[in-house]
């Protein structure tokens, strides 16, 4: 089934709001030029989400061993590099940390050269294709996803950018096995990092049902 990650959580009554829909995925932003960044103290939070919602630390082009302290001192269950890390910078992860699920994000545009990502296949999990901005995330602009016709690697991934209650109809016309998951974020936020529970709660109940995405 189609999986959910809710990326961009900061306050700790929203963190529990949202984590009570159980989306399979929770993201937290471990980059300080992000609207949505995480203080220390929040980020404390992170290691007592239940165990069923895997807690995904976002970073750009941070310091490995900064991101490996995250790693285990919060328990994170997946990183996402949204930056220029390197193949072997996620080979160093998985090396390190063998059950840490290993997502790379990447800036798609209308020219963006998917035999980029071949030198990824074997250090990550999961790819995440992403609108291109200068910010690196949190856009809420969607890119033309027709330009995924040209990925023709087997990696399952995830859709990202500006991902909005208005694409549902949009999303189940896709017919991509490799689509893993949706990744949502500031089309449900009432200001940067505060989550909307019940816009969040429609699009589960519009896109993630029983059945949708099974081959
Ligand atoms: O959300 C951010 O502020 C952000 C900043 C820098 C790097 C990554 C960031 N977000 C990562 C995500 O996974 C977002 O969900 C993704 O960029 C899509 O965001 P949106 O276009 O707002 O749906």
């Amino acid at each position: 089934m189609l999986k959910l990650k809710v990326c961009g959580m900061r306050l700790a009554a929203n963190i529990a709001a949202v984590a009570g829909l159980q989306p399979d995925y929770l993201g937290f932003i471990f980059y300080e030029k992000s609207p949505r960044a995480i203080s220390d103290v929040s980020a404390e939070l992170i290691k007592y989400i239940p165990a069923e919602i895997k807690t995904v630390g976002v970073f750009v082009n941070e310091d490995i061993e900064t991101v490996k302290e995250k790693i285990s001192s919060l328990k994170l269950k997946a990183v996402q590099l949204h930056g220029s890390e390197t193949p072997e910078y996620c080979a160093e992860l998985k090396s390190d940390f063998p059950n840490l699920e290993v997502i790379k994000a990447f800036g798609i545009d209308e020219d963006f050269d998917f035999s980029a990502l071949e030198a990824y296949l074997a250090t990550t999990d999961y790819f995440l294709f992403d609108t291109k901005t200068k910010a690196h995330g949190g856009s809420g602009k969607t890119f033309n996803w027709s330009v995924l016709d040209r990925y023709t690697y087997t990696k399952p991934y995830f859709l990202s950018g500006g991902i909005d209650l208005e694409h549902t109809t949009a999303i189940k016309n896709i017919n991509d096995d490799r689509l893993y998951a949706l990744d949502i974020n500031s089309r449900f936020e009432t200001e940067p990092g505060l989550k909307d529970a019940e816009k969040i709660k429609e699009f589960i109940k519009e896109i993630i049902t029983p059945g949708f995405n099974q081959g």
